[in-house]
């Protein structure tokens, strides 16, 4: 068997002082143990920088694992960290945490610290997420609405965060998490949110936690977000499909919003004005790369279910997206793409082989694709 063998951890202690804990990359080493920032839920991580001899401890992007007494962790290319923890559920025990990633590198640009990412590892995988874009009153919630109830176990729905007040029948957590200004600035701040925006005077934003969510049940997400988002999300490193919704005439569209009877009459004449300029940027910016038109209701239903390659005799089950069940003590050896995994006590057990060859996704989000397979021992 080649290849370098693995970095092993059996006596994780807290803190940066475990020299032996830590992993080497370039210049710097990650010590990854303990808590993060004292919540015992989550497994913390340092940074030290050889250079200058410091230690910092990085804003970490998404959920990640629960502390754990002992891992492996394997150092992959494109900034990445395979750990594998010991004596875990299945649904844990395989994390990547992203140190220099693209996701990781465009998110310490934007918020101007220091970063790194988790991403849980799961067999499966599901499609890329769908990101729908239109003015105000074209239909998209009313598309969505009905791909979901036709598909339930096939779409997810990323719950956005909004500062603009519930409409009558909007629930908290379903149509929207509604939070202040102040609330949400914060947690911008602190890296929650994957792109955000100011729209028609409110601050709107697709936190990374609500991406997560839908993932993990196995869908594929769907983004209701406007022009602005679709546009952070296409110069970020989340593979989406982008979607425009456009209304057969302005003034069908002002029919629409105001027969919907949710906004005063102030707030339709300001969403009139954006949409012009947002039809205009849907159509001309290239980010699209598919457009709608909402002109009758089933038609462009149709129209969506075939963009998204779906038809009525599709099966309706969504893709299972599984954990993976690893034995609880292991020694763990790289070779190439392929991770073997080799139970550790008496009796001779077959061999785990992770497959990262075809891995894909990561961080916002889970990463998708890993193979698993078991070699016979002889
Ligand atoms: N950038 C961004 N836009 C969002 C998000 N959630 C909703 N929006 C957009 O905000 C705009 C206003 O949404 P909403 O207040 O629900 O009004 P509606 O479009 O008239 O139903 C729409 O263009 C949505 O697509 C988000 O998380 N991020
Ligand atoms: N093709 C259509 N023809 C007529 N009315 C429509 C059509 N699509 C949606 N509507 C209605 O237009 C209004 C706005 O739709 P909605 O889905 O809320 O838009 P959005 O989410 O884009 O703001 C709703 O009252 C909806 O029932």
């Amino acid at each position: 068997m080649g290849g370098p063998p693995a970095f092993f951890v059996d006596h994780l202690e807290n803190g940066h002082t475990n020299g032996d804990s830590s992993v080497e990359i370039g210049d710097r080493s990650y010590v990854i143990g303990g808590s993060h920032e004292g919540n015992p839920l989550f497994l913390g991580v340092q940074i030290h920088d050889k250079i200058t001899n410091k230690w910092s401890s990085p804003t970490v992007l998404g959920t990640g694992p629960k502390p754990c007494k002992a891992y492996s962790s394997i150092v992959l290319k494109q900034g990445r960290i395979l750990i594998i923890k010991k004596g875990s559920a299945s649904d844990d025990s395989i994390w990547f945490l992203e140190v220099d990633s693209p996701f990781v590198r465009e998110q310490r640009k934007l918020l101007g610290k220091e970063v790194v990412a988790w991403s849980k590892g799961v067999r499966g995988n599901a499609e890329k997420p769908i990101v729908i874009s239109g003015p105000s009153g074209v239909g998209k919630g009313t598309l969505i609405t009905m791909l979901m109830k036709e598909f339930p176990s096939m779409f997810g729905f990323s719950v956005s965060h909004t500062t603009r007040s519930p409409r009558c029948m909007e629930k908290n957590g379903v149509h929207y998490h509604f939070t202040d200004k102040n609330v949400m600035e914060k947690e911008i701040n602190d890296g929650k949110f994957l792109e955000f925006a100011s729209v028609h005077g409110n601050l709107y934003g697709t936190s990374i936690e609500s991406v997560e969510v839908v993932t993990d049940s196995g869908k594929r997400c769907i983004l209701d977000i406007d022009v602005q988002g679709a546009r952070s999300v296409k110069a970020s490193s989340l593979d989406a499909m982008f979607i425009f919704v456009c209304p057969p005439s302005m003034k069908e569209l002002e029919d629409r919003l105001r027969a919907r009877g949710t906004e005063t009459e102030e707030q339709i004449q300001k969403r009139l004005r954006n949409a012009e300029a947002e039809i205009k940027a849907g159509k001309s910016s290239g980010i699209f790369g598919h457009i709608l038109y909402n002109d009758n209701l089933d038609e462009c239903y149709k129209s969506l279910k075939n963009l998204l390659g779906i038809d009525n005799d599709t099966p309706v089950n969504g893709v299972e997206v599984e954990g993976i069940n690893l034995p609880k003590e292991h020694t763990v050896t790289k070779m190439e793409d392929k991770i073997l995994i080799q139970e550790t006590g008496e009796a001779a057990k077959n061999m785990i082989v992770l497959d990262l060859s075809s891995i894909n996704g990561g961080a916002p989000g889970r990463t998708r694709g890993i193979g698993l397979g078991t070699l016979k021992s002889s």
